[in-house]
């Protein structure tokens, strides 16, 4: 039997030009066991992956802002702090910087998030100024403005037990800071080889590969394991 994976998806399931890596086409939609996207990126994207996987759309998305599970939508976090944050932001210059249309934040329920080419010191110091509850975090491919205590590892631990499993029976694949909390709660936790510090430091294992080449590695040899 293969084991549940919390897979994250940025740096984690893509190539380094950020497309989906088609390898998450041969490996994921036959995998028998749960499957949890588990992303910083809006909801309507996980969802949408899993949908054309052919998977249950069983998602954490806005870094564990929104989770998905068995038709239940849970929201947690507070997206008028971050909202005010982000306004502060701009009105002392600064850019959320996705252009027109920001299809990044259309559907973003519990978060904001900028690019990153935004001014992150300046952001930085209006988020501190706000007060304790918001946090900005650094994925490598976006800015998050978010609720304190809102992360992908409470999330898990959700999804977790409305599917009756413990969430130390996942195995995690992530990349970046965003990765860390669920690292902290699966059972098994591997950081592809360009992850940054944070993944790296509470990985259980670093792997030798990055991008989707890191995650085949792991996903080939739980199967071996289960078989
Ligand atoms: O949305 C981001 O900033 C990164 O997304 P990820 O969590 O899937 O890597
Ligand atoms: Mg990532």
């Amino acid at each position: 039997m293969v084991p549940p994976l919390a897979l994250d998806i940025d740096g984690t399931l893509t190539t380094p030009t950020g497309r989906i890596d088609p390898r998450v086409f041969e490996l994921l939609p036959g995998w028998e066991a749960p499957v949890v996207f588990a992303t910083g990126k809006a909801f309507p994207y996980p969802v949408a992956l899993a949908h054309f996987l052919g998977r249950e759309e069983t998602v954490i998305a806005e870094n564990g802002g929104v989770a998905y599970v068995d038709g239940e939508t849970t929201t947690v976090g507070d997206p008028d702090a971050a909202r005010a944050v982000v306004e502060a932001f701009r009105e002392r210059g600064g850019e959320v910087g996705w252009g027109d249309g920001d299809t990044v934040n259309r559907w973003r329920e519990t978060e904001v998030a900028l690019s990153p080419d935004a001014d992150e010191s300046l952001l930085r110091e209006v988020a501190a100024a706000a007060g304790g509850d918001v946090e900005v975090v650094d994925t490598g491919y976006a800015y998050h403005v978010k609720s304190v205590g809102v992360s992908k590892g409470r999330a898990l631990e959700v999804v977790a037990d409305a599917l009756g499993l413990d969430p130390a029976a996942f195995v995690a694949v992530g990349d970046s800071e965003n990765d860390v909390s669920t690292f902290g709660v699966a059972g098994e936790s591997y950081a592809v080889a360009n992850a940054d510090a944070a993944a790296r430091e509470a990985a259980g294992t670093v792997l030798d590969e990055g991008f989707m080449d890191g995650t085949v590695s792991v996903l080939t040899e739980l199967r071996e394991r289960g078989e």
